[in-house]
């Protein structure tokens, strides 16, 4: 298979600030994936804060709390905005890799008490069916050698090492934890390895007037 190119760029004002939309594609499958780009990456010598993000439509786009993406996504796309200096790859391997449909299959069988990996196998897939090599080539295609990688997960590390891409830093992600994916935090760090912290000051915060145990900015 042909490697991926990068095909198109913008600019793109968010919320964050003013970052670059970079568009990616396979010449043959035209599978795309994206990065957002903040400030000069272009000094090999500095090492890049960087995210790897993968899709998760429900919890980047539609606000759910079963997974920690969404809080993860907005937290980066921060960090990076402080820095003025960073990539956001968003990886575009929903439901690690299985697709919408089939990780709405799998949120299912976890109605019925599965974890995330049993699920995953019930239905006949590994547990994670990402390949993040592709995000290597991203790097290298905006000319990112070294980054600061903003995960919990030792695989990206160990796939951007393995691909000549220089982790000089692993910064941890430890954001958005609640009471509906909490068990799934704790799957990820006993059966994949993921490097969780729960941290108690953001665990379940309660808003003093609400009492709602989401994380959440308490009300006035
Ligand atoms: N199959 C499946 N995919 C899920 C589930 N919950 C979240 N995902 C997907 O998992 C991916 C995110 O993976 P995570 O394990 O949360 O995090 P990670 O990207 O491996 O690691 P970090 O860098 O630490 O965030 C996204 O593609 C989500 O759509 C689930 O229960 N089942
Ligand atoms: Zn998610």
């Amino acid at each position: 298979m042909s490697k991926i190119q990068l095909v198109a760029e913008a600019n793109l004002p968010t919320e964050f600030g003013l970052f670059r939309i970079v568009g990616f594609e396979f010449p043959q499958s035209k599978k795309e994936h994206i990065a957002l780009v903040m400030g000069d990456i272009s000094d090999a010598d500095t090492p890049v804060l960087a995210r790897i993000h993968s899709e998760c439509l429900t919890g980047d786009a539609l606000h759910s709390l079963k997974c920690d993406c969404g809080f993860q996504l907005s937290t980066a796309l921060r960090q990076i905005s402080e820095e003025g200096r960073g990539v956001l790859i968003y990886h575009r391997e929903e439901g690690r890799g299985i697709g919408l449909i089939n990780k709405i299959r799998a949120y299912a069988l976890q109605d019925q008490g599965m974890d995330t990996i049993e699920a995953n196998l019930a239905l006949g897939f590994a547990a994670d069916e990402r390949n993040f090599a592709v995000c290597a080539d991203i790097f290298e295609l905006l000319g990112v050698k070294q980054v600061r990688l903003l995960t919990n997960n030792p695989e990206k590390i160990e796939t951007m090492r393995q691909a000549g891409i220089n982790v000089t830093e692993r910064v941890p992600l430890n954001v958005g934890e609640n009471r509906y994916n909490t068990g799934y935090l704790d799957t990820k760090a006993k059966k994949m390895g993921h490097y969780i912290i729960h941290n108690n000051e953001k665990h379940f915060l309660d808003c003093p007037h609400c009492q709602a145990e989401i994380p959440h900015t308490p009300h006035k």
